[in-house]
């Protein structure tokens, strides 16, 4: 019987190990009220290592709650994530994943390379490698030109650029991106795309959330969140055969994309 349970244990064990090993996140059983209205109601999912992740949803269908819940900033009422294996939130963990806000995090009266100074310290870089990373991520965004001009001469797009810089400063395993190209002119987009899918390939995980179908094609698989549920989660090939569609845009709108009741 012991002999039984050990072995029971083990494979539990074994198991569990495995599903932390392959998961980057795992959210479950999440709920987020804001008075009467249950924004998020009973969400769970769970995101694999290197995956590059879309979330959609109408506006106001709790894109950003769910990403504020999952970066730790704010709290659910119930349920729980895990980032890496970690129980969230924990002061620790921001070193080890990338964020960028819907809302631009910047001190408007220093330039770009002190924002990028200040968050250089925060994650620890230094020296000869802070300079490596300072210089690869404005490049990345565009920005070399405006590196010591001060972020309130920047435009919004400017902004957004260097809030996307700041958020892969530290070559993060994990990358929760909101909205990250929303103001970002075509050709750079599709730069700053073609960055996202080379991190992946070489293992980043990315969350991130979009309005725009033809990025959500780009995910290795999407989920669609509606009235505070996921009612959707796949590739988008197949979201698309499973709504009957060729294209995201009418997956999303058959799935029940559309404006939020
Ligand atoms: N702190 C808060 N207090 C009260 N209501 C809130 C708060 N934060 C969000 N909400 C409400 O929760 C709902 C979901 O908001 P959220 O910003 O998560 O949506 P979203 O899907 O990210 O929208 P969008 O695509 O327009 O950015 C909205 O009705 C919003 O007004």
């Amino acid at each position: 019987m012991s002999d039984y349970l050990h072995q029971k244990g083990g494979l539990l064990l074994s198991t569990l190990t495995e599903s932390a090993r392959s998961s980057s996140v795992e959210i479950d059983g999440l709920r987020r009220s804001f008075g009467e209205r249950a924004v998020l109601d009973g969400i769970s999912l769970r995101i694999g290592r290197g995956e590059l992740f879309g979330l959609l949803g109408p506006s106001g269908s709790g894109k950003t709650t769910l990403i504020k819940l999952v970066t730790g900033i704010d709290r659910a009422d119930a349920g729980e994530v895990r980032l890496l294996g970690e129980k969230m939130p924990k002061l620790a963990m921001l070193q080890r994943f990338g964020y960028m806000a819907q809302s631009d995090a910047l001190y408007n009266e220093l330039t770009a390379r002190e924002n990028l100074l200040f968050f250089a310290s925060l994650y620890r870089l230094s020296g000869r490698k802070r300079q490596e990373r300072i210089e690869a991520v404005m490049a990345l965004v565009d920005l070399t030109p405006h590196l010591n001009k001060p972020v309130a001469a920047y435009s919004g797009g400017m902004k957004r650029r260097l809030s996307l810089a700041i958020s892969l400063l530290h070559e993060p395993e994990l990358l929760i991106l909101d909205e990250p190209t929303v103001g970002i002119d075509p050709a750079l987009r599709q730069s700053i795309w073609k960055e996202l899918a080379a991190l992946r390939d070489g293992g980043t995980t990315i969350i991130l959330t979009t309005h725009v179908m033809d990025e959500a094609d780009k995910c290795d698989r999407i989920a669609l969140l509606r009235d505070g549920r996921l009612t959707a989660v796949g590739s988008p090939d197949a979201l698309k055969a499973e709504s009957g569609t060729q294209t995201i845009e009418d997956a999303f709108i058959a799935l029940g994309g559309g404006a939020q009741r």
